[in-house]
Formats: structure tokens, sequence, C-alpha cells
């Protein structure tokens, strides 16, 4: 489950520490735009003993590096490498070739299988190479919205119900899932506004994302419930698959709705979805 993914600034001890105990899903230990240059060694060091310490239990624990072309990103990926993170997040990836590059720096810095590549598309370019990114290799698992930059990329406005910004979160959600991966939505950056924070949250469940990338405590909680399915969808689902598979034909309907084999596919995927919150 990645329902909740929490950026947590690789300088700040405090945070590191506090994460263990965190509702989240997931966790990104940050060395990118959190960290200001003069913390980035220092953080780098921090970050890779927390992430190999074992010590942020069922948490999926992810190093976000710094990006392409910055003094930072070699020695970052070769850390972060030697450290096997259950992912290495990597700010705007643009083409195949840099996930290649990734890939590379992996098998040569000796990181575990299990360490996967996020990769983040926060650029214009980004949009218009999403499928070719998120299919360029098996190792990467999922793509990570990277909200501000793309606002920033293209000169738009942040607005309520993101309008500016819907082109690219579709894009990339077809690509995600035309190449089988996983997406995650961007984050919210008005940690005080938590009504804006839940309709951002349901519109991101609503169009599809896994989860959503998260910059603060306070946030995990009402998205790890926007991200589960309700009492009322278990209780339809398991209703959809009982009377598909009664009336063993075709087409059905419940609660007046037609019900035809792909319901039932998304039927099953919302229970198994339960059963693993339950477990
Ligand atoms: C946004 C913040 C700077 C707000 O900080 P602050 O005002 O200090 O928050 P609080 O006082 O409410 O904090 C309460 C306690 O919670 C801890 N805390 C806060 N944030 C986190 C966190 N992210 N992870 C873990 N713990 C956190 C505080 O330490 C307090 O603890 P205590 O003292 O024990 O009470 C701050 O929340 C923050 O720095 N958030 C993360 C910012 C970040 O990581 N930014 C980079 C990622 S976002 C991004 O780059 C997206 C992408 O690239 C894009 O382009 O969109
Ligand atoms: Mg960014």
């Amino acid at each position: 489950m990645r329902r909740s993914v929490l950026y947590m600034p690789g300088a700040n001890e405090r945070a590191l520490e506090k994460a263990k105990t965190l509702p989240a899903d997931a966790v990104i230990l940050d060395l990118e735009d959190a960290v200001h240059p003069d913390a980035k060694v220092e953080a780098r060091k921090r970050v890779c003993e927390a992430a190999a310490s074992g010590e942020y239990g069922k948490r999926e624990i992810t190093i976000r590096v710094n990006g392409f072309g910055t003094q930072w990103h070699a020695d970052d990926l070769r850390a972060a490498a030697e450290a096997g993170p259950d992912a290495v997040v990597v700010p705007k990836v643009n083409s195949v070739a840099e996930v290649h590059a990734i890939e590379r720096a992996l098998e040569s810095g000796g990181a575990p299988d299990k360490t996967t590549i996020w990769a983040m598309v926060e650029t214009p370019i980004a949009m218009l190479h999403a499928h070719d990114i998120a299919s360029a290799s098996d190792r990467l698992s999922v793509l990570v919205m990277g909200t501000n930059d793309l606002a920033k990329e293209l000169r738009a406005d942040h607005v309520s119900g993101r309008a500016p910004l819907l082109t690219g979160l579709s894009l990339c959600l077809l690509a995600a899932r035309a190449a089988g991966k996983e997406i995650l939505d961007g984050v919210y950056n008005d940690v005080k506004d938590l009504a804006g924070f839940e309709a951002e949250c349901l519109q991101g469940k609503q169009f599809g994302f896994d989860g959503k990338t998260l910059i603060h405590p306070g946030q995990i909680e009402p998205c790890n419930r926007i991200f589960s399915p309700t009492e009322e969808e278990i209780d339809y689902s398991r209703r959809v698959i009982e009377a598909f598979e009664a009336a063993g034909r075709g087409v059905v309907t419940v609660d007046g709705r037609m019900i035809e084999n792909m319901h039932v596919d998304n039927a099953r995927r919302i229970l198994a979805i339960a059963d693993q919150l339950s477990s």
C-alpha cells in the first residue's frame, strides 16, 4: 500500500526520528529541495544511516537524491545504493537515457534487488515522455508527480481544483497504467488547510492515483482514510461479485447499475486492498 508517502527533510534529525512512529505507508528521506546546499553532505550520511537502520517497521523507506547535473547526484546515488532502501526517488527524470543511467548507478553501487526506482515527473518534457520513462526499466516501479516544479515550469498558478495541471496529471496516469506501474499524486503545500487538502486527496483518488505524497504529519490520517476503501465500497464490491457469480451470465444489475466483468475485476481489486489493510 502506498496511500500516504511522507517527505522528510534529510537534515532534520527530529523529523527522521518522528517518522518511526507515524502511520505513513512510506517515507521519502529527502536530500533535494528540503535540504540547504550547506547541509547536503551531512544529510546524505544521516539519511543513509536511517535507511539502513531497519528501524522504520513496515513503512517503505525511500531516499530522494539530488537531480542530474547537480554536484551531489552521483555521490547521493552511490551512497543510496549502498544503504539499500526500498527505493531511490530521482527528481526531474526527463528521458529513457536518464532512467538507464540510474539503473546502471544502482547496479554498480551494489544496490540490493529490492531497491527500485521511483521516477519523479515534474517538467513539461517529462509529461510528453511519460510513457517512455515509465516503461524504460523493470526496476522502475513508481512515478511520482512533482506538481510544484511542474506549476513553476508551466508558469501556472496554484489554484483549487488544479485546472492548469490536469493535462499533466492525466498524461502521467495514462503512462503509468499503460506501463503497469504505480503513480503517486503531488504534494499540497498549505499544511494548515485541511479542507483543501482533503478535497485534493479525493480528486487524486478519483483520478486513479495509488496515493499522495505529503509534507506534514497532519496530512497522513486524512490521506490514509481517503485512499482506503469505505465500508460502502466494500459492501457494494461484495454484492457485485456475489450477484455476478450467482447469475452465471455476462451482465447483471446491482442497485440498478449495470455490472459486467470489468466491474467485477474492480470490485475484486477493492476487496484485495481492504483485506491487505485489515491484515
Ligand atoms: C512544511 C513544514 C516546513 C512545516 O514545518 P513546521 O511549521 O515546523 O511544522 P509543525 O510545527 O506543524 O510540526 C509539527 C511536528 O511535526 C514534525 N514534522 C513536520 N513536518 C514533518 C515531516 N515532513 N516529517 C516528519 N515530521 C515532521 C515537526 O518536526 C514537529 O515535530 P515536534 O517538534 O516533535 O512536535 C514541514 O512540515 C516540512 O519541512 N515538511 C517537509 C518539507 C519537504 O520535505 N519538502 C520537500 C518535498 S516537497 C517537494 O519537493 C515536491 C516536489 O518535488 C514538487 O516539485 O512538487
Ligand atoms: Mg520538485
